[in-house]
């Protein structure tokens, strides 16, 4: 018997939880399939969770399984302390990290970690990726910010994590000499801010290839912050109207 299993898995949640650990062990394993689609990550080296509604559980994959294996079955369920509730394989090697960061932060709901290549670079650096890009202002709403070095398996990176987005309007941070770190209201959220960020890292680079890139005023960064989060795009309650 499975250390979940004598835990008593899923067994002790109402219908309604384990029917929610369906459709996210569905959403997880889908959104993992994006990661090599975006070229943010090689090998194994990336994982996606998100939180089961309703419960204090989230899904996420298991450790060092090739992306092309992971299946909604295959993915794994922890509670907020990074135990295995359900599942047969060994949680992400992240999985604390992503239960620090849900158990500080109850708006969160997906939480995503990557190599990708820029977005690393600058995290070796230890330098914030400065906020010269619009599409920056709006993602972000200001630099992408560097968080403190910290050994993994252990509390250390979601603390990190937490200090440092507590004190940003960025979904993003650079966990120094590691990676970045996303967060966002579900995975898929999370996964488009480790989109993005990888996209602004490589841009900003190749720009200070050709010089110093030129800051965006704080207003302007407000302003362009306030339209992309709250105009842009089809925002819900809009649908239907002509
Ligand atoms: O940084 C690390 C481990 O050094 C991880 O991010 C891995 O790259 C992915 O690990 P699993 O999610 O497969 O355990």
């Amino acid at each position: 018997m499975s250390a979940a299993d004598q835990r008593g898995g899923l067994a002790a949640y109402s219908d309604e939880v384990r029917a929610a650990v369906v459709q996210v062990r569905a959403i997880v394993s889908a959104l993992h399939a994006e990661l090599p689609r975006y070229g943010l990550v090689v090998w194994t080296a990336g994982n996606v969770s998100q939180r089961v509604p309703g419960a204090d559980l989230f899904v996420i994959k298991p450790s060092g399984v090739s992306y092309d294996d992971l299946t909604p079955e295959s993915m794994v369920v922890c509670d907020l302390d990074g135990e295995l509730v359900e599942g047969t394989r060994a949680p992400s090697s992240d999985t604390a990290a992503h239960a620090y960061v849900y158990r500080h932060l109850a708006h969160v709901g997906g939480v995503v970690h990557t190599h990708s290549t820029y977005a690393t670079a600058w995290a070796a650096r230890g330098e914030e990726v400065p906020c010269v890009l619009t599409m920056m202002a709006d993602e972000f709403g200001g630099p992408v910010p560097i968080g403190p070095f910290a050994l993994i398996g252990d509390d250390s990176i979601g603390q990190g994590i937490v200090e440092t987005l507590r004190e940003s309007r960025s979904p993003a941070v650079l966990m120094r000499n590691h990676g970045p770190f996303t967060i966002g209201k579900d995975a898929r959220a999370a996964v488009k801010a480790a989109v993005m960020v990888e996209e602004v890292a490589r841009t900003v680079h190749i720009s200070r290839q050709l010089g110093e890139p030129v800051p965006i005023p704080q207003a302007d960064i407000d302003s362009l912050y306030n339209r992309y989060q709250n105009v842009y795009g089809q925002q819900s309650g809009r649908e239907g109207v002509s």
